[in-house]
């Protein structure tokens, strides 16, 4: 936070207001986030967290202020691979008759202005959608049928996917709810190497424990404002301590033992 800022951050929000219809939920947040930055979005359910993200990708509409992506205004953004977003709570309806690498493969469709039917993509395209593959350790059920695999796993084809489109960016909204500690583990793993590739993050969470190796800085949103932004290690349990997990229809519920809370500050980094 000390050093200068030599590039064009990733996100800058300037005084950004957002909601939906005629209803305002977040108003007036600055934030701005630099290459190679791993954000932890934190607070109590409801206080605004996955609408700052979907203000971002302009899901949500801005009221006030201004969204600037990679040095741009985000409405004006041209090239919209550079950006991964994995919404919340979203697992692959059973309905969906799919294979793993289809759905990955959708991934790359905002690179093909025409969809080609997946026996005619190039080599160089099946390696992407193959490497995205591999990167969420799903190689061996690459072609399976999504609807057999389990909660946690599915969401991992949805980081694939968004993997996939080579973004700069990635939003992740929630990618670790309903997912058992060793497979926070894993999706832990992966987004380390994501980062590691040079990739920004900007991950909603109530389990800023499973993402401590990665996180490098915590922002807390409590009734649709900012209200702490700095090093995770500094957050109290009581910073976010009203937080609750969601238990979602589609996922089994995370067990009794999951750690719910940032842990104290003493190990954190
Ligand atoms: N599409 C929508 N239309 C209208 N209101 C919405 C919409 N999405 C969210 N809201 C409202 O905006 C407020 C903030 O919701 P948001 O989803 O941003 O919270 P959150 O911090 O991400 O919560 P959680 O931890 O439960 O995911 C809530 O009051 C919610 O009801």
């Amino acid at each position: 936070m000390t050093s200068p800022r030599l590039a064009t951050p990733v996100v800058r929000l300037r005084s950004a207001s957002f909601g939906y219809a005629e209803r305002v939920v977040v108003t007036g947040v600055d934030l701005t986030v630099d290459a190679g930055e791993v954000i932890a979005v934190l607070g109590p359910n409801g206080s605004g967290k996955s609408t700052i993200v979907k203000g971002i990708l302009g899901l949500a509409q801005l009221t006030s202020g201004t969204v600037e992506l990679f040095g741009e205004a985000a409405d004006e953004l041209s090239d919209r691979t550079r950006l991964g977003y994995v919404p919340q709570r979203h697992t692959l309806s059973a309905a969906i008759k799919a294979t793993v690498e289809e759905i990955v493969a959708i991934g790359r469709v905002p690179h093909h202005p025409v969809w080609a039917p997946w026996r005619q993509y190039r080599r160089s395209e099946r390696r992407v959608i193959r490497d995205a593959i591999d990167v969420v350790g799903l190689g061996s059920q690459r072609t399976h049928d999504v609807a057999t695999l389990s909660g946690g796993q599915q969401r991992r084809v949805l980081i694939a996917r968004a993997l996939a489109s080579s973004p700069e960016l990635f939003l992740l909204d929630e990618p670790t709810a309903g997912v058992d500690v060793g497979n926070q583990q894993v999706l832990a793993d992966v987004l380390a190497r994501l980062v590691a590739s040079g990739a920004t993050m900007i991950i909603v969470t109530h389990e800023l424990a499973a993402l401590r190796d990665i996180v490098t800085r915590a922002v807390v949103v409590r009734d649709g404002g900012i209200t702490y932004d700095g090093p995770p290690a500094a957050l109290s349990d009581s910073d976010h301590a009203h937080d609750h997990h969601h238990h979602d229809d589609d996922l089994a519920p995370p067990p009794s033992h999951l750690p719910r809370q940032i842990p104290t500050t003493g190990s954190a980094r």
